[in-house]
């Protein structure tokens, strides 16, 4: 039986993954990295990059089409649509990424990897994959699958069909009003379906404030998206050749595809994690240097998704530069300060994870949605300046800070409208670097662009 041993070996290949086996390269270690699947995981090719492919043209539709003196178009062109979201996902070819593997010195190994032992990693073909310094898992998340009933006997869309589908379903059922069913609905409104989108909650985007999921909710139903909320899908079964989705209130909702969009959990269930007298489905809990819990000997670590920490592309790869620098650091003999804010420790993920939802509204929001008691108060207001009216006719937005009112810093900003994802990073500058509202009152937004709200927010607080 093979066996190969390298200083770190990381289990799964997506952004994550690629990121701790990089950063742990760099560090002067030799890194295999192992995917079952496509290497560049679920966001390369079923999730951030193709469904950011999919709303961007309708985005950009709607605000040529808030904006006089320009002809636009009538409507998408879907198959044009698809054919870019297919050049990203290089129609499902990971040569690429397996090519940067290499060039970065890391080590692509293909198969399911399974933890055997103390840094050790079996492969499905019987390889033995040891580490002589750390195993990491960057295996991220797959599907819950709500208890409907009769949700197993019917095929339904998961979020990889409804990224990667090359047919626009005449009628669409998306059941969850959480981050992809917003995105997914709207895409394919979009692109020319009828679209029902099914929610439990009281609103859209129930972690968000309430006005961003109302906005969004808006936002959908001018795209024709039928919002149904406080509503529970019971059952869904096949009637007349197509898919009835059946509501707990008595009503329901016929289509020709159901889309199941209720959240993802992380990827541990075939994993072998119970050798390690971990529970196989369950999350590894990390500290924040990314040191699995309850695992003596400090040589497994997590990242990413499977952590269940701030489940984003983004912040999986930063809890992973963390953990390559961790592991390098200590296999150099340096001690390892892992005190909050150093270059060994996810600290964001407790304060400021920043998450753009691309429907159109945009949501853009970073640390606290919300006040929490009553040392913290919220200003809210419409973003109503120069920069926003010119850049659409009859724009609307809104926007949110939560402020720390006894240190006068900011805690959490929260933007929703046309165009507002980038001025994201500039609140999550300001969160992060606890920047004093008096201090930031000198940061002075450019006229005529929607910055300009942030002067509006700090005179509205007081300043
Ligand atoms: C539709 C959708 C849209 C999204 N859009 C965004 C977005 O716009 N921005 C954003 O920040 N986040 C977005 N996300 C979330 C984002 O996709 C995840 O946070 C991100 O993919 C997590 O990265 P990861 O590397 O932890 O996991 P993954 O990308 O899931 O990669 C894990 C890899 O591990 C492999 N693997 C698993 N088990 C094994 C094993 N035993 N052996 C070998 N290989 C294994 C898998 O095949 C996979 O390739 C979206 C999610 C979805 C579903
Ligand atoms: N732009 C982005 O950053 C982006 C885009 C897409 C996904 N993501 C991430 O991917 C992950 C998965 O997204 P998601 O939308 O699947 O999860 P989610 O947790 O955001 O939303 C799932 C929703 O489904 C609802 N739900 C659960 N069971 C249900 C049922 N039986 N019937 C009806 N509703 C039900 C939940 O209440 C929740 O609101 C999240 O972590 C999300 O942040 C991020």
């Amino acid at each position: 039986m093979a066996e190969q041993t390298f200083d770190v070996v990381v289990i799964g290949a997506g952004p994550v993954g690629e990121n701790a086996a990089s950063r742990a390269v760099e560090g002067g270690l030799t890194a295999a990295l192992v995917e079952h699947e496509r290497f560049g995981g679920e966001c390369s090719y079923w999730a951030c990059i193709p469904s950011k492919a999919l709303l961007r043209p309708g985005n950009l539709l709607a605000a040529v089409r808030r904006m006089p003196g320009i002809e636009a178009a009538e409507r998408l062109d879907p198959l044009a649509v698809f054919a870019r979201r297919d050049a990203f996902t290089s129609n499902g070819d990971d040569t690429g990424q397996v090519d940067w593997a290499k060039s970065a010195k890391i080590e692509p190994v293909r198969g399911h990897a399974r933890i055997t032992g103390e840094r050790e990693v079996t492969l499905d073909d019987g390889t033995v994959l040891l580490a002589r310094r750390a195993v990491v898992v960057c295996t991220g998340s797959v599907p819950v699958t709500p208890p409907i009933d009769g949700i197993g006997e019917i095929p339904v869309w998961t979020s990889r069909d409804a990224t990667s589908a090359s047919e626009v379903p005449a009628r669409l059922a998306v059941i969850g009003g959480g981050v992809v069913g917003v995105e997914m609905s709207q895409a394919w409104a979009r692109l020319g379906s009828s679209v029902d989108l099914i929610a439990t909650g009281e609103r859209l985007l129930p972690r968000m404030p309430a006005f961003a999921g109302d906005a969004v909710a808006e936002g959908l139903r001018a795209d024709g998206v039928r919002v149904h909320l406080r509503a529970r899908a019971d059952r869904v079964s096949t009637v007349d050749g197509s898919t009835r989705v059946e509501l707990a209130d008595g009503g329901y909702v016929d289509a020709d595809k159901v889309l199941l969009a209720t959240g993802r959990k992380p990827a541990t269930a075939d994993l072998g994690v119970d050798v390690v007298g971990l529970t196989p489905g369950s999350p590894l809990t990390v500290d924040d240097t990314g040191l699995v819990s309850g695992v003596d000997g400090e040589w497994l670590y997590a990242a990413g998704d499977v952590t269940g920490r701030a489940p984003l592309t983004h912040q999986g790869k930063y809890a992973a530069r963390a953990v390559g620098d961790v592991i390098s650091a200590k296999a150099r003999g340096e001690t390892v300060d892992a005190v909050p804010w150093s270059r060994f420790t996810a600290t964001a993920d407790h304060h400021a994870v920043p998450q753009v939802i691309f429907t159109d509204p945009e949501v853009a929001s970073v640390g606290l949605a919300d006040a929490e008691n009553d040392r913290q108060r919220v200003v809210d207001l419409d973003i109503a300046v120069a920069g926003s009216a010119l850049t659409a006719d009859g724009y609307t937005g809104k926007a949110r800070i939560v402020v720390d009112t006894e240190r006068e810093v900011l805690l959490g900003v929260t933007f929703v409208g046309q165009d507002v994802g980038e001025m994201l990073h500039a609140a999550t500058i300001a969160v992060v670097g606890e920047v004093p509202l008096r201090r930031l009152w000198h940061a002075v937004p450019a006229f005529p662009t929607i910055s300009e709200v942030w002067l509006r927010l700090l005179e509205t607080y007081g300043l």
